[in-house]
């Protein structure tokens, strides 16, 4: 195929969905597949292999994300770490890979730092190694919404599919470690379970002790479709071998030699038409599937080496975009799907009218406490405390407060849900959000799925928590910056705690985070608060404005963005139908986190890799359903 230049499958984004997709569909040794990154081969790097080196990588030549002091001159935006070893022509490119959201108004107007992997392996080769599915009726939610197949029953089996779990080892287990073997897959690529630098000791008892007593239950297995309560998670990790697995070591590396798998270095720019209707117009979709419009057909796609060379490569059969929620977005765009005031801003022309291309982006504030320890031998350098509480609205409002939460949280929707619209031209309708926002209100107040997560961190002489609101109402965007090759840049706009009961959970959220670190036998061993001080934020009863001035001043992003090219129906605003085929198109579809078209609890990987398996079955069966 790298002769003839043609493929059956173009997978633009070797990363952590694109590289299942890409495995599975080169499983038939003759269909040919071809998958296009940006990145490079990062196996022997140990800030990705290295369990311990969560975060050493940011900034680095695979986080599209650079230090920045501030966004203008882009010039200022210089790699830490690479900048010694790069050519004239990387400085020159250097501002093509600056990641960082706008200014976000509830958020002291700060600029974020927004990283993600830029490699074999996408993000995963960067991230925390969480392996935490979602509460059940998040993932039937997806069906709800007019998605059919996709329920939590319907994606467990590909949950399980994805998945090698390595049992605990006694002294794991005493450190916390448990599982339900009815939960996890044995045989899949990705190796799960915990890290060989499992904190040993009796802090984890010491603090399921002290959730006990908060009324928080622990957790057997969070796996399962339940994530609320306490519990030791585990981590995408080959324990034996100590090192993370990530997508490409789970999904690629074993079958990068098959003939029919080709993989390149290059960034997709756009789809290309095929403008006289042939190309893979062989792949007839049911007439009930076609949503009114003549569908277009991709020929194949559009990219540029990493010399600035641009190449055409041809799909027979079809283009799938796996760039991630941040750049799937911008690829669409750059192809003319989406917004057609976005795209004839460009000077583009416009494909396919699809408004909700980069809309309904859901992101979460991170937000840090940190406490010194009383007792600094408590854990010993490179030890990793994998401990979390999940919470929901009741855990979090108990019962006085809850109705009050739940009632004036319903009351706003309407007067949220035309903010959101107006913000994307009410391209995509008020009413259409206000059903989105409804359903997600019936999640929450009904359902009661886990709105908060709250980690439990432990590191030599200080203890703390990283915690965010799982389910923001707030409706962000992603979309191609202003112009020329600067579009290649996304503008990133998480509107993180644009509606009032986003803060309101937040700090709900901070309460309880306090409270346990102040409570026995927890708080035996936990001394003064550190961050953000006991000025700034006093550890008895602080006043809301002080939780709020500490949240708005310091949050991070908590890197879970997804949404920008949902499945759902078109007229709320989807981008790609139940078979994730984008609206309009006759043989393009998006595998990855944009198209989860809610925000779950748990981490996105976990899911992702089963969505991803079942979307390789989705196109399997489609392929199969041609031949016949
Ligand atoms: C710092 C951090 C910590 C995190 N921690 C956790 C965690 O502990 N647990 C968890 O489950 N999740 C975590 N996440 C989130 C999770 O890792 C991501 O949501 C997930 O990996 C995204 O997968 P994806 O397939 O959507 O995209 P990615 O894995 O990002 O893959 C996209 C790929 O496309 C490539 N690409 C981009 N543009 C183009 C283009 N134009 N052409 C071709 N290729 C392109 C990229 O280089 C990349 O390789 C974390 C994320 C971050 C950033």
């Amino acid at each position: 195929s790298s002769k003839t230049g043609q493929y059956d499958y173009i997978v633009a984004g070797a990363g952590t969905a694109g590289l299942v997709i890409a495995h599975r569909l080169s499983t038939n040794p003759s269909t040919t597949v071809l998958v296009i990154e940006p990145g490079a081969d990062e196996r022997s790097n140990p800030n990705v292999t290295d369990p311990l080196a969560f975060t050493v990588p940011f900034g680095t030549h695979i986080d599209w994300q650079c230090t920045i002091a501030s966004l203008s001159p882009p010039l200022s935006c210089i790699l830490r770490a690479e900048a010694p070893r790069m050519t004239q022509r990387e400085v020159a490119l250097t501002p093509l890979l600056l990641d960082a959201t706008i200014p976000q108004t509830h958020l002291a107007s700060r600029s974020l730092e927004y990283h993600q992997g830029k490699a074999i392996g996408g993000t995963s080769i960067i991230n925390g190694m969480t392996y935490v599915r979602a509460d059940a009726a998040e993932i039937d939610a997806w069906a709800a919404l007019g998605n059919p197949g996709w329920t939590w029953r319907e994606l467990f089996p590909y949950y399980l599919r994805s998945e090698a779990f390595t049992p605990p080892s006694a002294a794991q287990t005493t450190a916390g470690a448990s599982w339900d073997p009815a939960y996890h897959g044995e045989a899949g690529p990705l190796r799960t379970g915990y890290p060989y630098e499992m904190l040993n000791g009796t802090l984890f008892e010491r603090m399921r002790a002290t959730w006990d007593a908060l009324g928080q239950p622990w957790n057997r297995d969070p796996n399962g479709g339940g994530v609320r309560g306490f519990a030791a998670w585990p981590m995408t990790v080959d324990r034996d071998a100590d090192v993370r697995d990530d997508a490409a070591r789970a999904y690629y590396w074993d079958v990068a030699d098959r003939t029919n798998l080709d993989l390149v270095q290059g960034t997709v720019e756009r789809v290309v038409w095929d403008s006289d209707g042939c190309g893979a117009a062989t792949r007839k979709r049911k007439p009930e599937e076609n949503d009114g419009d003549a569908m277009v057909v991709a020929r194949g796609v559009e990219y540029v080496t990493p010399s600035g060379e641009k190449i055409t490569v041809r799909a027979k059969k079809e283009v799938i975009l796996s760039a991630g929620a941040i750049r799937t977005p911008l690829i669409l765009e750059q192809s003319g799907i989406g917004n057609p005031d976005i795209i004839s801003a460009h000077g583009l022309p416009i494909v396919v009218d699809l408004p909700g291309v980069g809309e309904n982006f859901q992101e979460q504030p991170n937000i840090a406490l940190v406490y010194n320890s009383t007792k600094p031998d408590t854990v010993p350098a490179g030890a990793i405390s994998p401990y979390a509480a999940f919470l929901s609205a009741g855990d979090l409002f108990g019962p006085e407060q809850l109705a009050d939460v739940a009632s004036r949280t319903l009351a706003s929707l309407p007067a949220w849900s035309a903010q959101i619209a107006a913000a994307n031209g009410n391209r995509v309708s008020a009413q259409a959000l206000e059903r989105i926002l409804r359903l997600q209100h019936n999640l929450i107040f009904a359902k009661n799925v886990t709105v908060a997560e709250i980690i439990c961190f432990a590191r030599p002489g200080e203890f703390g928590s990283a915690l965010w609101p799982l389910l923001p109402f707030s409706r962000g965007s992603v979309h191609l910056s202003s112009k020329g090759a600067e579009g290649r840049n996304p503008v990133i706009d998480p509107q993180y705690l644009q509606v009032d009961v986003d803060m309101t959970i937040a700090v709900a959220a901070g309460r309880v985070a306090q409270r346990f670190w102040r409570t026995a036998p927890m708080n035996k061993i936990v001394g003064a608060n550190i961050f953000p001080g006991e000025e700034a934020l006093p550890d008895s009863n602080p006043a809301e404005a002080q939780w709020e001035a500490h949240i708005a001043g310091s949050a991070t992003p908590n890197h879970h963005g997804l949404g920008t090219a949902a499945m759902m129906p078109r007229d709320l605003g989807g981008v790609v139908d139940p078979e994730l085929c984008v609206y309009g198109t006759r043989n393009v579809r998006v595998v990855d986190a944009s198209i989860i078209p809610l925000q779950i609890s748990g981490h996105l990987t976990a899911t992702l890799y089963a969505l991803a398996e079942r979307a390789s079955d989705i196109i399997i069966s489609w392929e199969r359903a041609t031949e016949v």
